[in-house]
């Protein structure tokens, strides 16, 4: 078996120790509880994606990969890989991600025997398992240096083309010079929950933030709270375990503290990013994007490849996932005795929208941050990075 296929423990996924299958940590459990679950066989997977005991783009879309590949376990015949290919797929429409693994799964699997689809399956699972973490590794380096060159007032650059892209520099309410001279923090301001949870390994938009912080910078983290999930909790139970200072806000304070020039700059991940750069990520991510471009605060976006679809034009195309109204009639939590509790603020029968993700126009985002660099959230910026990905699109 090829090194990059072999099994490995990583902070959101690991082998199970018995058996050809992975366990996840189950994020439903989290903050209050840290609780790996087996995934055993593909209806397994289906529903830890479905109910977001799994979450996060590119971990559903390396879990749907494991998913499919429990299910040539169970039935390697056309009509099962077809059918368990839709079934996944369905678990959730935003995050390009998932239908991204499938369709590299059943594009490899389609032209095998069927019995040798466990096999290969298992393995380009895990090779997509690999790819993440390396992948995110990559945007942590690219995010940090971009990042610094935005404090020293550089401007970053634009790889591979080496043009660079946008002038401005951080809010300077702390007179802030050089990265080690600050006399504050770097502020950065996250949305969702787009760190090691959301991923194979290291994150995506919290990937700059760990990579500044194991390099001895200074940073604080405003995380905002995601209602209705909450997954802003997932990002300071990560912030805390890796020491990396931190304030939750509610999702509303974000405006004020742009205004009050306590932000330095907006990072958040993605769950699809449209061939023009137009961004869908968690919903409260366009609000955060016109505070940014109001305030003058850089608005930059990280993701990995599997997160591009470049046969979606613009973000007017991109599904909107529609989840249950009682994610927002109802909050979980613990009680005074430390035990699991859900709180009911409305009766169910209340009428209540619950989208789960909006779109940010490519012209708020100061940037894309990818693995294979930085550059201008438009057409011409993603092709010059993935030019092998924008020609084969047809137009
Ligand atoms: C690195 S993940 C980026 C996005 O997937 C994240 O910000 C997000 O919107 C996650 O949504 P979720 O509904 O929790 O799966």
């Amino acid at each position: 078996m090829p090194a990059t296929t072999a099994p490995a423990t990583f902070s959101s996924l690991r082998p199970a120790p018995a058996g050809r299958s992975v366990e996840i940590l189950d994020q439903t459990r989290l903050p209050f509880a840290k609780a790996w679950i087996p995934l055993a066989r593909r209806d397994d997977a289906a529903h830890a994606i479905a109910t977001m005991q799994t979450r996060g783009a590119p971990l559903i879309g390396a879990v749907a990969a494991f998913g499919l590949a429990l299910a040539m376990a169970e039935d390697a015949s056309d009509a099962a890989l077809t059918a368990s290919a839709a079934l996944l797929a369905a678990t959730r429409p935003t995050a390009v991600n998932l239908a991204w693994a499938l369709d590299r799964l059943e594009a490899l699997l389609h032209p095998l025997p069927p019995a040798a689809r466990a096999e290969a399956a298992w393995a380009e699972a895990w090779a997509i398992a690999h790819e993440d973490a390396a992948q995110c590794a990559a945007i942590g380096a690219h995010g940090a240096a971009r990042l610094l060159a935005e404090i020293s007032g550089i401007g970053g650059i634009d790889a591979p083309s080496g043009n660079p892209i946008g002038t401005r520099t951080l809010a300077q309410a702390g007179s802030v010079g050089t990265a080690t001279a600050a006399p504050r923090p770097l502020n950065i301001m996250t949305h969702c929950n787009a760190g090691w949870l959301a991923t194979v390994d290291h994150g995506t938009a919290l990937a700059p933030i760990y990579r500044l912080h194991a390099d001895g910078v200074p940073v604080h983290v405003w995380v905002s709270e995601t209602r209705p999930r909450n997954q802003g909790l997932l990002t300071a139970w990560e912030l805390a375990e890796r020491g990396v200072p931190y304030t939750v806000i509610a999702d509303n304070a974000a405006g004020l503290l742009m205004m009050q020039g306590q932000v330095d700059a907006v990072i958040v991940g993605a769950d699809r990013i449209a061939a023009n750069g137009d961004v869908a990520n968690k919903v409260g991510t366009y609000l955060k994007a016109l505070a940014a471009r109001a305030h003058g605060v850089p608005f930059f976006v990280a993701a990995p490849v599997s997160t591009l679809d470049f046969a979606c034009p613009a973000g007017s195309a991109i599904p909107i996932e529609e989840r249950a109204g009682d994610e927002l009639r109802q909050v979980p939590g613990r009680d005074a005795a430390d035990r699991p509790a859900t709180v009911r603020q409305l009766p169910a029968e209340r009428p209540v929208a619950n989208p789960a993700f909006d779109v940010t126009p490519a012209a708020l985002v100061t940037a894309l941050i990818t693995e294979r660099g930085v550059c201008p959230a438009s057409d011409a910026g993603l092709a010059a990075l993935y030019p092998e990905r924008a020609s084969a699109q047809p137009r």
